[in-house]
């Protein structure tokens, strides 16, 4: 009898896990062979779970992997269950620059926001283009050219600082420079007040942007999961995730501050009747007045916390580490450093006393060497790597270049493949050589470079952005002439041994150089 009742809950026991075992067999069986994307190349573990790609971006190396995969695989590879990577030509055009109706942006990008979606996690596309309106003229060329006084000003503090590392003869870190520069610009834009970075050094007031885009690249790739380990995260007690899920809430709380701060300053000079404010129209003050075009409301306080958000975390380290890279691939290709400088000297006269910064009109038409050498910055490092996932509406489906995706397919180009995919751009694609936007038939291929991506969801904040990168370039590579700090390293460039060899690059779901910039600085170059 005893013996009895201890049999029964083996024989339970094994029962369910043959069931298990059969179902897990089927499973595998049927995403391997059975599959509508079964067809499609890619690692075995990315076939059956999104668990795989969640372990991709933990590596700090997912957009390189899924490269390598590429070269392996061809320009078809499956990275998820549903997932598809694309790299054809055509894909660009087919995914991005459709109507974003039928190809709206897949549950990944619910990790990147909350209950109220800002107008970059926003899957309902008729949210995104109110919106977005809302946002156009702010970001608009003619805004950001009313705001450049505030980049010259911030501008001005980088000089100082790069002046005293030069005077001194010091080796400094020109990324973490570039870094607290682009936070600070982005505090006076977007919210008419500095975050003070470059002159506390206080590390204190990095936004965690990092920690929040890697928590949310990795739990966005398992969609499945996703609400639950929005729920289970913050209460896992292991220092690791809490160091991620911190930085959300520290990134979420400066908006709310930056917010809370710019409706009291503005409501402040209503009531003193300051009949012509307000005077500065920055970013979230353009947001805090906008109305709705059918009901004449104005965003909630939540709504302008959320946007607030989107602006410091896809605003500051995509910009710095463009940045960065730009200087890390001219320092290392030292050829198109000359010839920068030497198209700066020929074309601009050298800046005077009071000026921080060329005005963005002047470098726009006078420079077009370093106008290429930031476009090809973008295209061989560009550091919004995640893969821009669509899910496909259409009953029909999509095909492109002869394959056909069922409705429901997740597809994606992710711009570090793309712009390293050798039908598209060559076998020196790994090559930076601004003077392949000459060539004409290149030329034609920038309307491809998918660095801010395309279509109605590529970046807004781009004006923002290729200003404020073209304004440092040339200013700081008129005032100092940079190098790299250490010996064997700059000699090796000089020789060309960098050539065809692309930076150390690290991706938290957006990239940058894994390592400090140590360069020194001279004074003077152009006075
Ligand atoms: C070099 C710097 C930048 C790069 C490389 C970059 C890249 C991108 C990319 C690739 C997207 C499209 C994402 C997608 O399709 O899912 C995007 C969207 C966006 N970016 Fe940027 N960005 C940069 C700077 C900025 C700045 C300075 C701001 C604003 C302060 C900004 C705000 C936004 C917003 C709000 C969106 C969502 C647009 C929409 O869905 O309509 N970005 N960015």
């Amino acid at each position: 009898m005893y013996l009895k009742s201890v049999e029964q809950p083996h024989h339970l026991g094994y029962a369910i896990l043959a069931i298990l075992a059969i179902y897990l067999v089927a499973y595998i069986v049927y995403q391997r062979c059975l599959h509508p994307l079964a067809q499609y190349p890619g690692p075995f573990w990315a076939s059956v779970t999104d668990v795989w790609q969640v372990f991709e971006f933990l590596s700090l190396k997912q957009p390189y992997r899924l490269t390598d995969l590429h070269e392996h695989y061809g320009p078809v590879v499956r990275y998820g269950p549903d997932k598809i990577s694309i790299t054809h030509e055509s894909a660009v055009q087919a995914i991005y620059q459709k109507s974003s109706k039928a190809l709206p942006k897949t549950e990944f990008y619910d990790a990147f926001g909350g209950a109220h979606p800002n107008v970059f996690g926003t899957r309902d596309e008729s949210h995104h283009s109110l919106r977005r309106r809302h946002m156009s003229h702010a970001f608009s060329m003619a805004n950001i050219k009313q705001m450049e006084q505030y980049i010259d000003e911030n501008l001005s503090i980088l000089m100082q600082k790069i002046s005293e590392e030069a005077t001194a003869e010091r080796t400094f870190d020109l990324k973490k420079f570039l870094h607290y520069y682009v936070i600070d610009v982005l505090g006076d834009l977007a919210f008419s007040k500095s975050f003070d970075l470059q002159i506390t050094n206080d590390t204190s007031r990095v936004p965690p942007v990092k920690e929040h885009t890697l928590l949310a690249s990795a739990t966005g790739a398992w969609p499945a999961l996703l609400q639950s380990l929005k729920w289970l995260l913050p209460r896992l007690p292991i220092p690791a995730v809490q160091g991620l899920v911190n930085g959300r809430r520290d990134c979420a709380e400066l908006a709310s501050r930056s917010v809370q701060r710019r409706l009291q300053e503005l409501q402040t000079s209503q009531d003193q009747k300051e009949v012509s404010l307000p005077q500065r129209k920055d970013l979230l003050t353009s947001l805090i007045l906008a109305k709705h075009p059918d009901t004449g409301k104005h965003l909630s306080q939540t709504d302008l916390e959320t946007e607030a958000f989107g602006f410091i975390i896809a605003g500051t380290h995509t910009t710095s580490a463009s940045t960065t890279l730009l200087f890390y691939n001219l320092l290392h290709n030292p050829e198109s450093m000359k010839q920068c400088i030497s198209e700066l000297d020929a074309n601009l006269p050298p800046l005077g006393v009071d000026e921080a910064a060329y005005p963005v009109t002047d470098i726009e038409s006078s420079l077009p060497y370093l106008r290429n050498c930031v476009k090809e910055n973008f295209r061989i490092t560009p550091v919004f790597t995640m893969p821009l996932a669509r899910r496909i509406t259409a009953p029909e489906g999509l095909t492109i270049e002869g394959h056909h995706f069922e409705k429901g397919t997740s597809i994606a180009v992710c711009n570090h493949a793309f712009h390293h995919a050798p039908a598209v751009w060559g076998t020196d694609h790994n090559t930076f050589d601004p003077s392949r936007w000459e060539r004409p038939e290149t030329a034609d291929r920038s309307r491809l470079l998918m660095h801010f991506g395309l279509g109605g969801r590529q970046c807004i904040g781009k004006t923002m952005a290729t200003t404020n990168i073209y304004k440092v370039m040339s200013s700081l590579l008129s005032q100092f002439e940079f190098k790299l700090a250490e010996e064997a390293e700059a000699l090796r460039a000089q020789q060309g041994g960098f050539k065809g060899v692309l930076p150390p690059l690290i991706s938290v779901g957006v990239s940058d150089l894994e390592t400090p910039l140590m360069v020194t600085a001279k004074l003077g170059l152009k006075k």
